[in-house]
């Protein structure tokens, strides 16, 4: 069964609906420019509203290593999601210096897309292949868009890009099923699918998303 991490949480009843839904990980965001941004006192707090069985994760954009530090200590970051232009020497650096799970964001267009995570191999904890946002785009993620899931549907034994991996961009109740059947990917990942507005999670979509997942 895929594993499933409900990204950009900022309240109580969305960490509630998360573990209602037995979501695997939560998704804190720190970036600035996001609408789902986290100060370190709201991530502390937050971190103690999360049930032990959840991880946390931490998702930042080329953020150094004052702020990655000051992130994994105020909310006990099992993970960081590097959602920025983190070579795998920097993802090295980070997994050495704060030895929690590292996770790299690949914005996907095309099959050459894929081909960058074969150098994340061995460095990293997981690939998360994500839809590339537009040029001019506000956010280089947590926008709604999806890509081509095909290019993930793999042979006999499902795609394999040498790591760990997850699928993200434009899911949601409603058509996370088909990325799975498509895909076989062994996470799901979500945010604007199960939000309200930009920021505003809503439990009941948080629920329905768990629900369609854990109903294949
Ligand atoms: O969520 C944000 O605001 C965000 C900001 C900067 C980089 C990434 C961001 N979000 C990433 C995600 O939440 C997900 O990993 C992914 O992009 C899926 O988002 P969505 O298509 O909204 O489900």
């Amino acid at each position: 069964m895929a594993r499933i991490k409900i990204c950009g949480v900022r309240d109580r009843a969305a960490i509630d609906a998360a573990a209602a839904g037995h979501a695997d990980y939560v998704g804190f965001v720190f970036f600035p420019k996001s609408p789902r941004n986290l100060s370190f006192d709201e991530a502390s707090a937050l971190a103690g509203m999360t049930p032990s069985a959840i991880r946390r994760i931490g998702l930042f954009v080329n953020a150094d290593d004052e702020m990655i530090g000051a992130a994994v200590r105020a909310a006990r970051l099992d993970g960081v999601q590097l959602h920025g232009e983190e070579g795998p020497d920097r993802a090295a650096a980070i997994k050495g210096r704060f030895g929690v799970e590292v996770w790299k964001a690949l914005a996907v267009t095309t099959r050459a897309d894929l081909a960058a995570a074969r150098s994340y191999a061995g460095v990293v904890d997981r690939i998360l292949f994500d839809a590339k946002t537009p040029p001019g785009a506000a956010l280089p993620g947590g926008m709604g868009v999806r890509f081509d899931w095909r290019l993930l549907a793999g042979g006999r034994g499902g795609f394999d890009p040498g790591v760990p991996w997850g699928l993200a961009g434009g899911l949601d109740a409603s058509t996370v099923a088909e990325a799975l059947a498509t895909t076989q990917a062994p996470l799901v990942d979500v945010s604007s699918g199960v939000e309200d507005a930009p920021g505003v999670k809503s439990p009941a979509k948080i629920r329905a998303f768990c629900e369609a997942v854990r109903a294949r």
